[in-house]
């Protein structure tokens, strides 16, 4: 039986889809490419399709003997949520909706999806842990929200298990150097700061520094690509063993500044990279630091690359040997 990845050309799924094939797990991946890569798919079936599309979706599912999903597809930038809101409702509320419907027509019953530390919003207290308060503070981490509400509902109402993944910051790529991370537009701020030593930036623009923390920029708690691959299939073995709903933090239990983050990369790459402070972005909490003890005690999960410097480093080796991404 086979694992659909929705969402497996982009960057968290393709390494997922890397570590389920590594793994021996037969993978069907279901993108219509609109951030991901057809070449960052390593193996197993891949359908250009969209998951809004139930005819599409029904025909793969007709045509694989699916045993469980693992959904990545989704809108997921913070800064564009809080502009496009009606794009995030329905890309990842209604997308999901037609992912449930179909699962449940043809009796799948086991899913794990990304969620997000942006349902958290701004934290009552740090590290935060799965039963903090859930009040976001964008478009984004609210359609997270309504996503896992929709499918805890569907456990109730059709036996349907799913694992809510709640991530905090990814970054970092595969060991072997054959994916990594490829946005167009990069917002995103570990590669946004190394196009700054690859000549594709002049300075990193540092969003606000005004915020309550010791150097007034957002702390977020970052955590390697390949941790959170391992997350999900550790979290498809939990499905498999015990049939039961349950939601995990992803993260590495520390968090770092903006500006510490910058001061890192300085180390890693050899090169001075100037910042700049411009506004605030909008949406963005102050911060968000992970606690991830439920995930270590009940999936078995533990980070191999908890260490900031070893992210960036990681991160750092994919760009430089890939400066255009999958485009060379
Ligand atoms: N990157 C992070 O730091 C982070 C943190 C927390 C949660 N997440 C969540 O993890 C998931 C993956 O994030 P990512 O950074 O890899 O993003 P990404 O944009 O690289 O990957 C998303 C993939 O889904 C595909 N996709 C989008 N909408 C689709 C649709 N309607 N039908 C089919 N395919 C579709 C895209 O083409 C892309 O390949 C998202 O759900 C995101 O919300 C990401
Ligand atoms: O050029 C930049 C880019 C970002 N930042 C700041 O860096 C921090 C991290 O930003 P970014 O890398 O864009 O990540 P987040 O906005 O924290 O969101 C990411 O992390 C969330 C989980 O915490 C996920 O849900 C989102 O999908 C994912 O994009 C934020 O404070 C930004 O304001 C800058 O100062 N300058």
């Amino acid at each position: 039986m086979a694992i659909l990845v929705t969402g497996g050309a982009g960057y968290i799924g393709s390494h997922t889809v890397a570590e389920l094939l590594e793994k021996g797990e037969e993978v069907v991946v279901v993108d219509n490419l609109q951030t991901g890569h057809r070449q960052a798919v390593l193996g197993g079936t891949f359908y250009q399709a969209d998951i809004r599309d139930d005819e599409a979706l029904s025909k793969i599912f007709k045509k694989h003997e699916i045993e469980a999903v693992i959904h990545f597809a989704a809108n997921s930038l913070v800064g564009e949520s809080v502009e496009k809101p009606l794009a995030y409702y329905d890309n990842n509320v209604y997308g999901s909706q037609k992912l449930m419907e179909t699962m449940i027509q043809h009796g799948v019953k086991k899913i794990v999806f990304s969620s997000t530390a942006a349902v958290y919003g701004e934290p009552e207290r740090v590290p935060i842990d799965e039963h903090d308060r859930t009040n976001p503070t964008n478009p984004y981490g609210d359609t997270k929200l309504a996503m896992e509400k929709m499918f805890r509902w569907g456990d109730a109402a059709y036996g349907l298990k799913s694992i809510s993944l709640r991530y905090f910051n990814a970054a970092g790529a595969h060991p072997d150097g054959l994916i990594g991370e490829d946005h167009h537009p990069e917002t995103h701020l570990i590669p946004v700061i190394l196009q700054v030593p690859l000549g594709k930036r002049e300075f990193i623009s540092v969003f606000g520094e005004d915020y309550p923390t010791e150097d007034g920029t957002c702390i977020r708690d970052y955590i390697h690509v390949m941790d959170l691959a391992n997350a999900h299939y550790l979290a498809l073995q939990r499905l498999r063993a015990k049939e039961e709903s349950g939601v995990y933090n992803l993260g590495n239990g520390q968090g770092f500044s903006v500006r510490q983050v910058i001061d890192v990369a300085r180390r890693v790459t050899g090169h001075p990279i100037p910042d700049r402070v411009s506004p605030r972005r909008p949406g963005d909490p102050a911060v968000l630091v992970a606690s991830s003890e439920r995930a270590q005690e009940e999936l078995g999960w533990k980070p191999q690359y908890a260490d900031l410097e070893k992210i960036v480093d990681s991160a750092w080796q994919w760009f430089r040997r890939h400066p255009n991404g999958y485009r060379g």
